[in-house]
């Protein structure tokens, strides 16, 4: 069994003492790193003064410093004098025109701790931001801190009342007005101190997510879409859906159907084919399983197409993964796997009128785009704009990798997103007719021709669709409801529309081609770059917002695999010593306060706060008080954080596989 004991703590628990003259612990305590007892001030006043070891003399010496310092000559006097009134002079200029009261959240010594004030920045009006930070009530000028046994130096270096010195950083800076200066002094320790949990970087009126946009629903909405999304993919099939399915797939398994009814059923070509929701096995992700019943394959080589269409990846098209045959379903049937868009629809259910009655499909989160009945919803010229320029773009994509889409077909176009729409199913007509072609090549015909004219077909299909959307029937481009259909579009939408599907289906231009689509409805894509980009604000907006959850979880976690461990239960070295025992009082301090009454201190601000604090690292300092109430440790987060990772790291490498963290 791996063994997890640490050599012997750095950190030891010391004893609560009296303070002589302050009712807070002293500074020293703080300093964890030593292993020492607590050395009282009566000892202190022993020792020879650091700064004379260090530098020769001490400014302070005469004026509070309570170490020894040898007996200084005339001319060591007049100079220690002078550095200490420039001293005062520079403090004084930054000290706060009203003390803010201290707050009782700050540790003990804090209340002595000294503003940090660079020297360049004494003379700027902004540095005053500093003194708005919660800075300690007790400054006075030189000697300031005499009487807690430290005293600001020129180079920052705080003098404790061990003789120890140690640089130290900001802890109060206002690090939205920070002056450069500022970051390059020498001992100047950069933290992030930004601990809020949603911090506000841009002002929400710039990007204001309480509303809808074109492409993004309010920031309410969209959760609760992702929420209803992440239930759909986990939901079972919908009462009535036909069961019986194979448990496994090659390789998939968990089917269910996306139809909810036969009715719901409708052939495509001379195949009736069947959408499923099934998790692969080899990664755990859904995916959208058509198959096609009933189909024989004629040669392996059929399936060369699939390979092409696997190696797009476009937003407008839903990207195939995989193809296969199987006899799982008791017949032969072809399956292609697509990417899983939980809660998608088709425009035909949405835009169309149903001939036959259809049922709703499934418990979809766009029921709030609309109501869960089959009456079409009419398509707004900005929607319809905005489908036109994604399907083209997806169109042209195809063609320039020598392909055409073959279904251009509002049953097999998804609706994904608000206003975002899909090509699915690319790849089963290439597969589906293949012996068609494969006749066509055997009689000569010229791959070349027969590829230009799929895609003019391709350019039918969608202007054929525009019509379609605006009048909301299937057949509207066809034979007598063609001019009916025109007049219709007139009166909803603009010309610019109607241009846009006849240079689609016209049969007699030669410049008629996808490229030169683009060129006619140029004038539209200004306004849908602008909409995607501020959807992209607004969601890189909402992941600010949770920005801060994962790192706050894996702390969460790292405590949770850290403390109170089983097999460790009989061994108080394991946990009452070195980094786990300071972890474990930290957990107290964090979770398990009470009140004056003894109740439970639920403030879940704290925990944030102290949680941020600790996965920033920062240098602030905290009293954690041992159960017993005999002895208590000063630290800082810095330190809390990196028993940590040591204790984690510990636990980490005892395991067989290394940990991800
Ligand atoms: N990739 C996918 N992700 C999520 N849902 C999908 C996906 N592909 C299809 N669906 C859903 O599966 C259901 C059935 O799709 P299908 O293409 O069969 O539609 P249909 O209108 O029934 O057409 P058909 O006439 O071929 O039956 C639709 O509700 C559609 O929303």
């Amino acid at each position: 069994m791996a063994s997890f004991f640490s050599p012997p703590p750095a950190l030891s628990a010391i004893k609560i003492v009296k303070p002589e003259a302050a009712q807070f612990v002293q500074e020293d305590e703080s300093r964890t790193s030593s292993a020492s007892a607590i050395p009282t001030r009566r000892d202190s006043t022993q020792r020879q003064c650091r700064n004379v070891m260090i530098y020769g003399s001490c400014k302070y010496q005469g004026k509070g410093c309570i170490f020894q310092h040898p007996t200084p000559t005339a001319e060591e006097e007049a100079a220690a004098v002078a550095a200490s009134d420039a001293a005062a002079a520079a403090f004084e200029n930054v000290r706060p025109e009203t003390p803010v009261p201290v707050t009782p959240s700050l540790s003990a010594q804090a209340v002595n701790a000294p503003v940090f004030v660079p020297k360049s920045a004494v003379t700027s009006p902004e540095k005053s931001n500093h003194a708005s930070s919660p800075a300690p009530a007790s400054l006075t000028p030189s000697p300031p801190l005499a009487e807690n046994g430290y005293h600001e130096d020129d180079s920052y270096e705080y003098h404790y009342e061990d003789g120890g010195l140690e640089p130290m950083g900001d802890q109060y800076y206002d690090d939205q007005h920070y002056d450069m200066s500022y970051f390059s002094t020498p001992h100047f320790v950069r933290e992030p101190l930004n601990y809020h949990l949603y911090t506000q970087t841009v002002p929400p009126s710039f990007v204001n997510n309480s509303n809808d946009s074109h492409y993004m629903p309010s920031s309410h909405e969209l959760r609760q879409t992702l929420q209803m999304r992440s239930e759909v993919t986990r939901g079972g099939p919908a009462p009535g859906a036909p069961l019986g399915l194979p448990d496994e797939l090659q390789g998939y398994h968990t089917l269910v159907p996306l139809e909810t009814s036969p009715a719901d059923r409708r052939k495509f070509g001379q195949w009736q084919s069947t959408v499923y929701r099934a998790v692969k096995e080899a990664d755990g992700i859904p995916y959208a399983l058509r198959r096609v019943e009933n189909f024989r394959l004629i040669s392996q080589a059929a399936f060369a197409p699939i390979e092409q269409w696997g190696k797009i990846r476009h937003p407008g098209i839903v990207a195939i993964a995989e193809a296969f045959t199987t006899r799982s379903f008791g017949d032969s049937s072809l399956v292609l796997a697509y990417t899983y868009y939980p809660g998608a629809r088709t425009l035909y259910d949405l835009h169309f009128n149903k001939t036959q009655g259809t049922t709703a499909p499934n418990n979809s989160p766009y029921m709030l785009i609309s109501a869960r009945n089959s009456s079409p919803v009419p398509v707004p010229e900005s929607t319809l704009w905005s489908y036109i320029i994604q399907l083209a773009s997806a169109i042209r994509r195809v063609h320039e990798a020598g392909m055409s889409v073959r279904v251009v077909d509002p049953t097999k176009i998804l609706l994904t997103g608000k206003n975002r729409v899909r090509i699915g199913s690319c790849g089963l007509m290439d597969v589906t007719m293949f012996d068609q072609y494969a006749r066509m090549a055997s009689a000569g015909q010229d791959p070349q021709q027969v590829l230009q004219q799929q895609q003019l077909d391709d350019l039918s299909m969608f202007g054929r669709l525009i019509i379609g959307l605006c009048v909301g029937q299937t057949n509207a481009a066809t034979g007598g409801q063609f001019q009916k259909s025109l007049e219709a579009m007139a009166r909803s939408y603009s010309q610019d529309v109607k241009t846009a599907a006849l240079f689609l289906i016209s049969k007699n231009n030669p410049h008629r081609n996808i490229t030169h689509f683009f060129d006619i409805i140029s004038s539209r894509l200004v306004k849908e770059m602008d909409d995607a980009l501020h959807a992209a604000d607004c969601l890189e907006n909402e992941l600010m917002g949770e920005l801060e959850n994962a790192r706050l979880v894996r702390l969460l976690a790292k405590f949770g695999f850290i403390n109170e461990r089983p097999e460790f239960a009989r061994d108080a070295r394991w946990s009452e010593t070195g980094d786990r025992y300071l972890i474990k009082l930290f957990r107290d301090y964090v979770f398990h306060q009470s009140d004056e009454y003894g109740n439970p201190v639920t403030n879940l601000g704290h925990v944030l706060t102290c949680l941020n604090k600790l996965d920033a690292g920062s240098e602030e300092k905290v009293m954690l008080i041992a159960r017993d109430e005999q002895s208590c440790l000063v630290v800082s987060y810095r330190e809390i954080k990196s028993c940590v990772e040591n204790a984690f790291g510990e636990l980490a490498r005892a395991t067989t596989r290394p940990g991800k963290w």
